[in-house]
């Protein structure tokens, strides 16, 4: 097998008396999506800037292509960064800014081309302090695209896009990864990285409270049906936990099953259920159930 676009082995990271990441492991292969999820404070960004270059690791070693990321003239030109904030000079014009982008990267490509690729071929000539708040994230995204990085960070990067320019910005990435790009994902927004991450790392006070695939993360909860019904209605044919405003919700391992069970029993007594939902538990719940935990 070749080896790991990342390699993370029991990677610690201390701040003074502040143990950030705990003996925190993990590999990335190449061509997967890696989600890094997690609660405030669990230790991502300080994770990702190891793997990035930007800070030492306290003990533990981090490997990006097989070398250290401190080796920044061997493995910097390889990895497209898209950070919360680029700070792109305000004076400067987006083209300017784009070009400026390749230097920096040591990626060749064309200006023009990344222009269209974030949709800012017609604002080339405005100034940076001139754009809108989604158009500064789509110029920030460039940083990623830029000459097509074989690996790819982008840390929230939909915060503040319309929904026009998300579904813009995932089709590009999807585009890169048929091309073979690795892409580690950083996001609060956990339906993105369900829909499109291979595995996903879920970190909670410094160590993975989970990993792995999202159904392997999720399937440790039960689905859930909700619905509502029509007052008076007959006994219900399955456990069912009772809501406000006559509304119902299910919780079970045999989702299809019971499913079946529920719609039968409601053909057989002609009952309408109302504002049926029936699905496989959320990321969102998983991420709920760690302050249960
Ligand atoms: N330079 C620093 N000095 C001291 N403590 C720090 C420093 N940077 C981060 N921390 C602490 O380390 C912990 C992990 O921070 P980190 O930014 O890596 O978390 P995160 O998972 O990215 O959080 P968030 O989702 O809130 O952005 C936090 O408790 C934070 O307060």
């Amino acid at each position: 097998m070749s080896t790991p676009v990342i390699e993370v082995d029991r990677l610690n990271l201390k701040y003074g008396d502040f143990h950030a990441v705990k003996d925190l492991s993990f590999q990335v292969r190449a061509g997967e999506f890696y989600a890094l999820l997690g609660t405030n404070g669990a230790g991502k960004t300080s994770t990702l800037e190891t793997i990035e270059g930007h800070r030492t690791a306290t003990s533990g070693t981090v490997r990006v292509f097989g070398q250290s990321p401190r080796d920044r003239r061997a493995v910097r030109p390889r990895m497209g960064i898209m950070l919360q904030e680029s700070g792109f000079s305000p004076d400067l014009t987006v083209l300017e800014s784009v070009r400026l982008i390749g230097k920096l990267a040591q990626r060749v490509d064309r200006p023009e081309r990344v222009l269209g690729i974030v949709d800012l071929t017609r604002k080339a000539s405005t100034k940076v302090s001139q754009l809108s708040g989604g158009e500064k994230r789509r110029l920030d995204f460039a940083t990623a695209v830029y000459g097509a990085p074989e690996l790819i960070f982008l840390d929230e990067p939909t915060t503040g896009l319309d929904i026009q320019s998300r579904d813009d910005l995932w089709t590009a990435v999807e585009r890169l990864r048929e091309d073979g790009s690795t892409i580690v994902l950083t996001t609060h927004y956990l339906e993105e990285a369900q829909q499109h991450a291979d595995r996903i790392g879920l970190m909670h006070q410094g160590t993975f409270h989970q990993e792995g695939t999202v159904s392997e993360l999720t399937r440790t909860l039960p689905s859930v049906i909700s619905f509502s019904l029509p007052t008076p209605a007959p006994a219900l044919p399955l456990a069912a936990t009772r809501e406000g405003d006559g509304k119902f919700v299910i919780e079970t391992f045999g989702l299809q099953k019971d499913l079946f069970t529920l719609l039968a029993w409601a053909q057989d007594h002609a009952v309408e259920l109302h504002d049926l939902q029936a699905g496989p538990t959320r990321l969102d719940d998983v991420f709920r159930a760690i302050g249960n935990a």
